[in-house]
């Protein structure tokens, strides 16, 4: 991911929308050509797995303190996640939906808000 395209603050907050799109877009497409209909091609459990793997690399960089190493592998984990979506049905605004539900709770609140177990 060494290009750099390079876009205004308005057309930048559009990009996880516009990533989603490409992936769906890739969805049956050759996997000769195109990573993420590679990936799919390889099913759910391979799909998970590289996210999962994405996600310890985000973790490693953030203990080790690598600030360009978190915000790339941050990136890794978006795409990937991306792509666990569209293997899942599940439409980013499904989930922007579940953050506008949760705007204005606090966490603690929430969590407060939970039955206690009984054992
Ligand atoms: N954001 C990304 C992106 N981030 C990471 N990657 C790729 O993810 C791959 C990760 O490689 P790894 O070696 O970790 O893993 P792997 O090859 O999947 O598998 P294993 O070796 O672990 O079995 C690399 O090939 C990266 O280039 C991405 N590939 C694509 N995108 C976006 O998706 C769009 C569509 O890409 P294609 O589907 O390839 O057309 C692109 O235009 C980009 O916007």
């Amino acid at each position: 991911m060494s290009q750099n395209n390079a876009s205004s603050p308005e057309t930048r907050k559009d990009v996880l929308e516009r990533l989603y799109h490409t992936v769906m877009a890739r969805k049956g497409a050759s996997p000769s050509v195109s990573h993420s209909a590679r990936l799919m091609a390889r099913g759910r459990s391979k799909i998970a797995q590289k996210f999962g793997e994405e996600a310890v690399e985000c973790v490693i960089e953030a203990i080790k303190g690598d600030r360009q190493g978190l915000i790339s592998e941050s990136a890794d984990v978006l795409y990937h996640l991306i792509v666990m979506w569209v293997d899942a049905g599940i439409d980013p605004t499904d989930v922007w939906a579940e953050l506008e539900r949760r705007e204005g709770t606090s966490g603690i609140e929430e969590k407060a808000s939970r039955p206690k177990p009984t054992f």
